[in-house]
């Protein structure tokens, strides 16, 4: 059967014509779309993951001023950024206080600093995809506009020293292709992976302006794997030799791979579905040439980790006007 297109337009029941649907996003506007007719008849919305919803929280009045969403695998790394942006903004108050807006669960953290939201995903495609689900609604919900996502996080190298940070150009699965690919009742629908070149030409040239955030633009491919999905030879299972996986690195680094994470494909794609700006920036742990544990001492990965915090830090931080 032939692919056929599903836009804004289309209903449900055109998953019916085709084994592939090939996704066509809305332009981006300054609204956040959801693309899901039921909502509209629905009484009420329950954010299961983030212990909100729409007749127990006034979400308008919670969220309606954030213009920027900080997301990132691990729940302290999201509180450390959020009380590392209330500093850089100079806000007042006691970063003490900063606290988790998700606290009557422990799924995901949020973390609210003026107009940006810090929030955790947890690791894999499956864990960021729920949470990006509840947070466009969230955003919806609560009349957001202009806001632009980013993706904060970790990553092995593909040819990089380590501690260089990736500003990704293409998010890209494990066969080099820059496409998302969801199971919707038993077809594919793929939707595009590609992001905004404005936000990512920006964070380069921010990254010229910092000591210390060695950063280059490249592709980042997600796999749903850290072990044998990254080609690792030090998993409990590995079928394959090392000159197999360097094979594998090397075309992977031929077609413009330069780090490997996994939640870059479907944190791109829902973006550009939904009409949201985005970016993913990670920094890379170690070269994934030179080996595949992580035994670099725990003081230097800290640093590192904080490399994607500073860089996207200083983008806010000029868009606010704090710094010209
Ligand atoms: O945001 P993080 O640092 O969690 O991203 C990467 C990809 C996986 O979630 C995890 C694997 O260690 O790190
Ligand atoms: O090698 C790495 C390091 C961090 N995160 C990954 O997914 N892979």
């Amino acid at each position: 059967m032939a692919p056929i297109l599903l836009n804004s337009m289309a209903t449900v029941t055109d998953l019916s014509q085709s084994e592939f649907i090939i996704h066509e996003p809305p332009l981006v506007t300054d609204q956040v779309h959801v693309m899901n007719p039921h909502l509209e008849t629905m009484k009420e919305d329950i954010l299961y993951h983030f212990n909100l919803g729409t007749n127990t929280h006034n979400l308008p009045e919670m969220f309606g001023d954030i213009k920027f969403v900080c997301v990132g695998g691990s729940a302290n790394r999201m509180k450390s950024f959020a009380q590392f942006i209330h500093q850089e903004l100079a806000l007042s108050g006691n970063i003490d206080d900063i606290t988790d807006i998700c606290e009557g669960t422990d799924r995901y953290s949020m973390y609210k600093v003026g107009p940006i939201l810090s929030i955790s995903h947890g690791m894999g495609v499956p864990s960021i995809s729920i949470m990006l689900h509840e947070l466009i609604k969230l955003l919806h919900h609560a009349h957001c506009h202009n806001v632009v996502l980013f993706r904060i996080g970790t990553s092995g190298g593909v040819g990089l020293a380590p501690g260089t940070v990736v500003v990704t150009d293409k998010a890209v699965d494990c066969f080099f292709r820059p496409q998302f690919d969801q199971v919707v009742l038993g077809k594919v629908i793929i939707r595009s992976t590609e992001l905004d070149e404005g936000i990512f030409k920006e964070l380069l040239q921010c990254s010229s302006e910092l000591d210390n955030c060695p950063t280059v633009i490249g592709n980042t491919m997600c796999t749903h794997d850290f072990y044998e999905g990254q080609g690792r030879l030090d998993g409990a299972l590995c079928s394959f030799t090392t000159e197999d996986k360097m094979e594998y690195l090397r075309k992977a680094y031929n077609t413009g791979v330069r780090n490997i994470e996994m939640e870059s494909t479907v944190f791109a794609a829902l973006c550009r579905a939904c009409g949201l700006k985005a970016a993913v920036v990670c920094v890379t742990l170690l070269n994934r040439f030179d080996g595949d544990q992580i035994s670099t001492p725990h003081d230097v990965l800290v640093e590192y980790q904080q490399r994607p915090q500073v860089l996207v830090a200083h983008l806010i931080k000029k868009r606010l006007g704090l710094i010209i």
